[in-house]
């Protein structure tokens, strides 16, 4: 069989997200709708109607306040705020789907590798194996100074702290806890026998854990794990612990050069590179006709914020573009490093389509980027998508709906079944838990070669490290 598109939705359980200003478009529900249980329901059924593979929540801890120095234009805009914790909206969607999965974005920055260890155990449990985790560092000031910081920790750090964090994660998940531990033994009066329940004695620079782990193992004991960040550490961070990775970069040459990249450092870990999926940006506005999409795109472009724009890029890169709007816009846009994240920054520098002046990087943001998104009528979009999938080989996307849930029931309306007749997507789930759909272990748990599974072993001791 044709290899197959794998599809996530990209979503936040935010106001709005990424589609900024849109709120404005009458058909938007979701910066009232994102409160109400009623509205993750019908989004959730949607969804598995439409049988995408996962819900991918993004997250962040705080408000994008680095262009202008300020808090106001994200706020005005309802830029990725206010933003509810969508580990609470998870288990409302699960509970009315059977197969629809759910990636949830946590930092490893801002929060203790213990209490996220049960709180993913909960969810895998509650879900029967459909959760994965978006591994983040994070990027925005205002989050460090949320968490009682007067700045962020140094980009690269706040690495070598995730590293560490899953570290711990594993311990807890994978050695921990001995898979018949449970006996509910009524004649001897044991519930759960005590030497297959292990401390983990957890002693690092970042983090002390006695442990044991407060949950039973759950169906994928280890989430299945996502990462995206494209920096040089956060390649090396991916090829390590990932199992799917999201580029960046709107060309196939770019998304191919991060891919490579990070399976070739996943081989350096002992790791078969085949066993990492990866995925790209998709953002669709599909018509019945050409001319139709086309409007659609006309007045999406009427109604986009180019302050909300500008107020994302600059906190996830530390770019405050205010500063470049006084600049020279013919002098180049050039890339720098900072603290804050790499990918951004490098979207409209090292992986633009070419190199772009002050004035067009402004200017691209300033506006829906046409180039980047796949405008046409079903049959259009279609080609696009598979000319997408089969020329950068990446096994699936993150979908960006710029309406919701206009834009999801016009995509599984129109597209889906074109792409399924095409052979190119699915039209029944396969059985089982995520890890299960998504790759072909035969099991719901790492597999060998990931360096989570090396904590297997010390289920049969009390280790310290
Ligand atoms: C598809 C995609 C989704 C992302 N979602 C988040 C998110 O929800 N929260 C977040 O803090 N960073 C998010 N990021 C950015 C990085 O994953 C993250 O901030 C990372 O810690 C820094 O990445 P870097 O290695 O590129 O600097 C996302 C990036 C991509 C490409």
């Amino acid at each position: 069989m044709a290899k197959q598109i794998i599809l996530n939705a990209f979503e936040m359980a935010s106001a709005m997200h990424n589609s900024h200003g849109l709120w404005k478009h009458p058909e938007s529900k979701r910066q009232r709708g994102y409160k109400d249980i009623e509205y993750w329901i019908k989004m959730a059924k949607l969804l598995e109607r439409g049988k995408f593979d996962a819900v991918f929540f993004a997250d962040v801890l705080g408000v994008y306040d680095t262009y202008r120095q300020s808090k106001a234009p994200s706020i005005r805009d309802g830029l990725q705020f206010p933003v509810n914790d969508a580990s609470l909206v998870i288990p409302v969607m699960a509970s009315v789907t059977k197969h629809l999965s759910f990636a949830l974005t946590v930092s490893t920055t801002y929060e203790h590798p213990f209490n996220i260890a049960r709180r993913f155990s909960t969810l895998d449990h509650l879900t029967k194996g459909r959760i994965a985790w978006n591994v983040v560092t994070s990027y925005l000031p205002n989050a460090a100074r949320n968490f009682g910081l007067p700045e962020m920790i140094k980009h690269d750090q706040r690495y070598d702290i995730a590293d560490e964090f899953l570290e711990v994660t594993y311990k807890l998940w994978e050695g921990s806890w001995e898979d018949d531990a449970f006996i509910e033994d009524k004649q001897n009066g044991i519930l759960i026998d005590p030497d297959k329940v292990h401390e983990i004695h957890h002693a690092g620079k970042f983090f002390a854990v006695e442990g044991p782990h407060l949950c039973e193992p759950s169906p994928q004991r280890t989430p299945v794990i996502y990462q995206a960040g494209t920096s040089e550490r956060g390649r090396e961070f991916a090829a390590k612990h990932a199992e799917c990775v999201f580029v960046g970069g709107p060309t196939p040459e770019r998304i191919k050069y991060y891919t490579n990249d990070i399976k070739r450092r996943a081989e350096k870990y002992g790791r078969n590179p085949d066993n990492i999926k990866v995925f790209a940006f998709l953002t669709v506005i599909v018509g019945k006709t050409t001319e139709e999409a086309e409007q659609k795109f006309a007045e999406l472009n009427h109604l986009w914020s180019p302050d909300a724009s500008k107020a994302q890029f600059s906190g996830a890169s530390g770019y405050d573009l205010a500063e470049y709007e006084t600049k020279d816009l013919n002098a180049p846009f050039e890339f720098k490093n900072t603290e804050h994240g790499h990918y951004k920054a490098a979207s409209l520098t090292k992986d633009a389509s070419k190199k772009l002046s002050i004035g067009e990087a402004l200017n691209k943001l300033e506006q829906l980027d046409r180039e980047s998104i796949i405008v046409g009528n079903p049959e259009e979009v279609a080609d696009a998508i598979q000319h997408r999938f089969e020329e950068s080989g990446v096994d699936g996307f993150n979908l960006n709906h710029l309406i919701t849930p206009s834009s999801l029931e016009d995509f599984i309306e129109l597209v889906i079944p074109i792409l399924q007749k095409r052979g190119l997507y699915k039209t029944e789930y396969k059985p089982g838990t995520l890890r299960e759909k998504l790759f072909n272990y035969g099991s719901s748990l790492l597999p060998e070669d990931h360096p989570g599974s090396a904590y297997r072993s010390n289920r049969s001791k009390s280790f310290i490290v």
